[in-house]
């Protein structure tokens, strides 16, 4: 029996319907782009995510000119200073090219809507209280993605896989760094290396979510090379004396770790000027109050 395939004009045609419909869908994402049905920043997720779809074909060029009050030459400027090829769609771009104008467009948006939804890091020497304010934060403030790192450290009594920390093994956390999975990670106290997962980070941030992270200096160091968007906070004890007595109050560290902790402390406590605020913890629920006022504030230009 002969074979009969598709005639080839059928195929064009068909091949010639899917580009008009997907022509016509990417035209649809600008139009609610423009109309600001759509968050850009939430397009720009859609597209990493998923380079093949509807999101992900638009052209970066395009797609910077359906943003309101971005016309042609600011495009064509903004594209040049983000060092983006004009011939990139959503989807082509690398890693380092989204963050970039990610990056980029959140400080935009930002400043246009007054609305400073951000990445705030919160650092600070041992005992200070950045857990217990965190913590408050995670409870008092659901709409705060407050993230949740990896540690190679075991999890002490009352600490809860997945909340707490993800504790996992040399190993593997050799392999998150492998991947590409950490946003950054430290050794801390020279024990244990500690790091901040990048997914859900990144995740939340598209979707327009502000997110807390709760990390040591040396990590606070690495996003705002990573992140020169985030805010840095630094969080102080009301004075020397109490944060030694919040150490020790405490009791979770042994005499010689707890010097080890003060001695690493007073490193610590000259970083400050590297900071963009400083918050200080007399009262964790005022001290939280203000990290999540700081989420709306346009940070000092440095
Ligand atoms: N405002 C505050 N007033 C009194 N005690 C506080 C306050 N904030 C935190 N503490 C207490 O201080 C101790 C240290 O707090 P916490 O463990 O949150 O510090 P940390 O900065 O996360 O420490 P580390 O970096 O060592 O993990 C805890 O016992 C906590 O209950
Ligand atoms: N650089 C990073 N530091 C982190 C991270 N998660 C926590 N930390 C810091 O580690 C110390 C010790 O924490 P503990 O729970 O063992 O007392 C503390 O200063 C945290 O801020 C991280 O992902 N990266």
């Amino acid at each position: 029996m002969a074979e009969y395939g598709t005639p080839p004009e059928v195929d064009r045609v068909a091949a010639s319907r899917a580009a008009v419909a997907a022509r016509r869908a990417r035209a649809a994402v600008k139009a609610a782009i423009s109309a600001g049905e759509r968050n850009p920043l939430d397009v720009l997720r859609v597209a990493g995510e998923d380079p093949a779809s509807v999101e992900g074909g638009i052209r970066v060029t395009e797609y910077l000119t359906s943003i309101p009050s971005i016309g042609v030459t600011k495009m064509h400027r903004f594209m040049e200073e983000l060092g983006i090829s004009p011939a990139k769609r959503l989807g082509g771009l690398g890693r380092h090219q989204r963050r970039r104008l990610r990056g980029f467009l959140t400080d935009r948006l930002a400043a246009q809507t007054g609305r400073h939804n951000r990445l705030v890091v919160l650092a600070g020497p041992t005992a200070v209280g950045k857990g217990t304010v965190a913590g408050h934060i995670r409870t008092h403030y659901p709409d705060v993605l407050l993230s949740v790192s990896a540690t190679t450290r075991a999890p002490r009594p009352g600490e809860t896989e997945g909340v707490s920390y993800y504790f996992v093994d040399d190993a593997e956390f050799d392999r998150l760094i492998e991947a590409g999975e950490l946003l950054e990670w430290a050794t801390v106290h020279n024990a244990h290396r500690y790091g901040t997962p990048r997914g859900p980070v990144e995740e939340a941030l598209d979707s327009g979510r502000s997110v807390l992270l709760e990390i040591d200096i040396q990590g606070a160091r690495k996003v705002r090379r990573a992140m020169p968007e985030a805010s840095l906070v630094f969080l102080l004890p009301p004075s020397w004396e109490e944060l030694v007595r919040r150490l020790i109050g405490r009791a979770t560290e042994d005499g010689p770790e707890q010097q080890r902790r003060l001695e690493t402390a007073k490193v610590e406590l000259a970083a400050i000027d590297e900071f963009d605020f400083e918050v200080v913890n007399t009262d964790v629920s005022t001290a939280a109050q203000e990290v999540v006022d700081l989420m709306q504030t346009r940070k000092p230009k440095r």
